[in-house]
């Protein structure tokens, strides 16, 4: 049997839709996979009484399937489902991991990506990789179609999830399907000045690049207050902030020193509209880890 603790990640990072992610230093998802003779699933945990046991509606499930691997797979919940923190995606990376090495399969962590990615489209409809990519490898990564690049950064986040539900799979219906030139122009700037602030651990550079005026103002809509989130964390010192993954967490990039004071104010101005939230102060980390059980 293996425990495997694969991080919650944040996709897209405003101008990097469907290619840019980080892993979080937390929450995570711990799961636990036993040889079998067919995938059976367990969930427990944050949110575990809306997540399909079903290997066929479940993440894990496909990722078993495209590994052929069966096993019986415990899933215990850390980050919350239809959260904007990549919840599907860390099941999936922990899954991809684990089972790897449970049938010594002996791919690499890169080969790995497009087989969690395969759970991804269990659920969104898309086998988009840009969370499971860094829940698999850590650090910041860029993930294409014809592989994944990946760079170490320690950049500090504060990721604020409101109690609101935006599910993937309908946040993916409302991205315009065409963009101007100004618009390209823009993002492939924002995009170059993110990748540069993550390669030199800058975090002014990283927020400078989270700007984009294409997917992230058609989704906002879609969160309450999150225009009036992101103007209290700019005030309060942070360097960018945009909505991570497909919502409703809110992620700014910020300095060390602002972290604390970044997350009150989000919260501040979430419960000004009447929500609940929850802040996670963290930064870039570490992709899953295994352990021996
Ligand atoms: N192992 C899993 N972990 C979390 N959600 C799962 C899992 N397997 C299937 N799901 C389904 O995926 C949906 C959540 O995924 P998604 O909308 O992409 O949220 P998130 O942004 O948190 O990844 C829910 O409908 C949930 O039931
Ligand atoms: N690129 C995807 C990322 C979805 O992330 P999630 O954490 O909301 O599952 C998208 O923006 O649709």
């Amino acid at each position: 049997m293996l425990t495997v603790r694969a991080p919650a990640t944040s996709a897209n990072l405003g101008s990097g839709f469907d290619v840019f992610g980080v892993a979080l230093g937390r929450p995570a998802d711990v799961i636990r996979v036993e040889r079998a003779d067919r995938t059976t699933i367990d969930v427990r945990g944050v949110g575990s009484e809306y997540i399909p046991e079903d290997p066929e509606k479940n993440t894990v499930g496909a990722v078993a399937e495209a590994l052929d691997a069966p096993a019986h797979i415990t899933i215990d919940k850390g980050v919350r489902p239809a959260s904007g923190l990549g919840s599907s995606a860390a099941s999936a990376a922990a899954a991809a991991v684990g089972l790897n090495e449970l049938y010594d399969r002996g791919l690499s962590r890169e080969e790995l990506v497009p087989i969690a990615a395969e759970g991804e489209a269990v659920v969104s409809g898309t086998a988009h990789a840009d969370n499971v990519a860094p829940s698999i490898i850590g650090g910041f990564t860029i993930a294409r179609e014809d592989g994944v690049t990946g760079i170490d950064a320690a950049i500090p986040l504060v990721a604020v999830l409101p109690e609101i539900v935006v599910s993937t799979r309908d946040a993916r219906r409302v991205v315009p399907e065409t963009a101007t030139v100004e618009q390209l122009v823009e993002t492939v700037a924002n995009a170059a000045t993110l990748t540069a602030g993550m390669a030199r651990n800058d975090p002014r550079l990283v927020g400078r690049g989270m700007g984009d005026s294409v997917v992230t103002p058609a989704r906002a809509k879609l969160i309450d207050g999150y225009n009036e989130v992101c103007t209290a964390a700019m005030a309060a010192g942070a360097a960018g902030v945009t909505i991570s993954g497909a919502g409703p967490t809110v992620i700014a990039a910020c300095t060390d020193h602002d972290r604390r004071r970044v997350a009150n104010a989000m919260l501040d101005a979430f419960e000004d509209r009447g929500t609940d939230a929850r802040a996670y102060q963290t930064r870039v980390g570490r992709g899953a880890e295994v352990f021996d059980s």
